[in-house]
């Protein structure tokens, strides 16, 4: 089964999607509850196939979803649907198995971060493409920070200046990604941070305010009303 959205598309992109979205709420996995009347999932989707550097998207499904993740994909754009696992970590990790020996250049992009525009996207693919092994797009941090103490005390105000907020898609050469993987000992809630941990240098590019992560409720609002504009 081809899993290519486009012939000139040289960048695979793995979208981790079998989260159960415990903190949005009851309404069953985060990916497939609805956004003007669509599921996240399929947003996310449009999105990337949208970028014209991506020709292969592998998606890690709810593992009792596979089969209807793959019919609620097909109208979207050519995909590979594989089983997620337990942790966000283990679904990236089967994704990344599935993916075509062509691809060189490896995004992971969170079917949360519904929103995310192709230009995202291309800005990702395009660092890796110029030399960058591992690329994460970031935004800075808006909120004054504080370290507290289990006991609810502000032990520091931390220097907000070197402070990014993280976002998704990653874009890793794909031997950078795969080591990562195969040497993670433990949880890492990224895949930037798995290849911090073996010691290679992650770049940064803009982020983009579109691409929020859909994790609470006041966040679907959110979406809602981005979406409307
Ligand atoms: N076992 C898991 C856990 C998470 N994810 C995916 O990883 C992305 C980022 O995770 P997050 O936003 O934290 O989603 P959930 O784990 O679903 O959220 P929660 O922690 O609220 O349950 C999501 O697209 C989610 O579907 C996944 O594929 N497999
Ligand atoms: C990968 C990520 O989206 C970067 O911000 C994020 O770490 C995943 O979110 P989680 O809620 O911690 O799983």
């Amino acid at each position: 089964m081809t899993a290519h959205v486009s012939v000139r598309g040289d960048v695979a992109v793995l979208v981790p999607a079998a989260g159960l979205g415990l903190r949005l709420g009851p309404g069953g996995p985060k990916a497939l509850r609805l956004l003007g009347g669509e599921p996240l999932l399929v947003h996310a989707v449009r999105r990337l196939a949208l970028a014209p550097s991506v020709g292969c998207i592998v998606v890690a499904a709810p593992v009792d979803g596979v089969s209807s993740v793959q019919d609620l994909l097909a109208p979207v754009a050519p995909v590979l649907v594989v089983p997620g696992g337990a942790t966000r970590q283990a679904s990236v990790a089967f994704a990344l198995a599935a993916v075509p020996a062509e691809f060189d250049i490896v995004l992971v992009h969170d079917a949360a971060r519904a929103l995310t525009p192709p230009e995202l996207v291309e800005d990702v693919a395009a660092a890796v493409r110029g030399g960058h092994a591992a690329v994460i797009p970031v935004l800075p941090v808006v909120d004054t920070i504080k370290q507290v103490s289990d006991s609810g005390i502000v032990v520091a105000t931390v220097d907000r200046s070197s402070l990014r907020a993280v976002q998704t898609p990653q874009g890793f050469r794909r031997s950078v990604l795969e080591k990562a993987h195969a040497s993670a000992t433990d949880e890492h809630t990224d895949d930037a941070g798995m290849a911090e941990r073996i010691g290679e240098t992650v770049h940064t590019v803009p982020g983009s305010e579109m691409a929020l992560k859909i994790t609470r409720p006041l966040d679907l609002e959110i979406a809602a009303l981005l979406l409307r504009q």
